[in-house]
């Protein structure tokens, strides 16, 4: 990890789509070390926010300022999709995405973390949601990035996954790097969280 002193700031920051404003006045500052969960309904905006914040999506009002120049190199971002290619085993998929973002690392024991070990040959067509799931999360086992992105991690994941992930985010958090978070029926414990409805966006931490 390259720097833990990444700082996140939004002012006044808003977005609109279809004629409707998903957030408007959103103002906050996250830190290196914090872990912040977006909740929010169906349709409340949440995905919409964290491709504002990784660069992915330009229309919007406000401001967004990363407080460190190379932050896209310090950033890991996983979308609402697993982002697995069907057609590739999981470690042809670990690879292909550490090379695609520029990631490092050992991908074998990275699987292992995530309990597909003796699943590193077999066509990602043929895993569950939850083990495809899990080859995505296998990048949070690579080389630590100083920012976590993450649309709904926690999807398809069973029990055990859940208290894991927790864990490594924790983890992340206390090795420096800010953790960003969306799901919107999980409410994660020692996090700030930032509840967006009905075009509103609320700090409730
Ligand atoms: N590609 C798109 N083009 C136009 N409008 C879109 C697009 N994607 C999303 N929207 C609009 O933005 C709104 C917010 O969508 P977004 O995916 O950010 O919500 P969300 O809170 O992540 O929802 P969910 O919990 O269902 O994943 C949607 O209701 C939709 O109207």
């Amino acid at each position: 990890m390259s720097d833990s002193s990444i700082r996140l700031e939004l002012v006044q920051l808003g977005c609109e789509r279809d004629d409707r404003m998903l957030f408007s006045g959103l103002s906050l500052t996250a830190r290196a070390g914090e872990i912040w969960q977006i909740t929010g309904a169906n349709g409340a905006g949440k995905t919409t926010l964290l491709r504002i914040l990784v660069g992915l999506h330009g229309f919007f009002e406000g401001e967004r300022r990363w407080w460190q120049p190379q932050w896209q190199q310090d950033l890991l971002y996983l979308g609402h999709q697993p982002g697995v290619r069907e057609e590739l085993n999981p470690l042809e998929n670990l690879r292909y995405a550490c090379a695609l973002n520029h990631q490092v690392g050992d991908p074998m024991a990275a699987l292992a973390a995530v309990g597909l070990r003796g699943f590193e040959d077999v066509p990602a067509a043929h895993l569950s949601a939850g083990q495809k799931r899990r080859v995505a999360l296998a990048r949070l086992w690579l080389e630590r990035k100083a920012v976590w992105v993450l649309d709904e991690p926690y999807t398809a994941i069973d029990q055990d996954g859940v208290a894991q992930l927790d864990a490594q985010m924790q983890q992340a958090a206390e090795a420096g790097s800010l953790v960003i978070y969306t799901s919107h029926h999980r409410v994660g414990d020692g996090v700030q969280r930032l509840h967006l409805e009905n075009g509103r966006a609320e700090v409730l931490s």
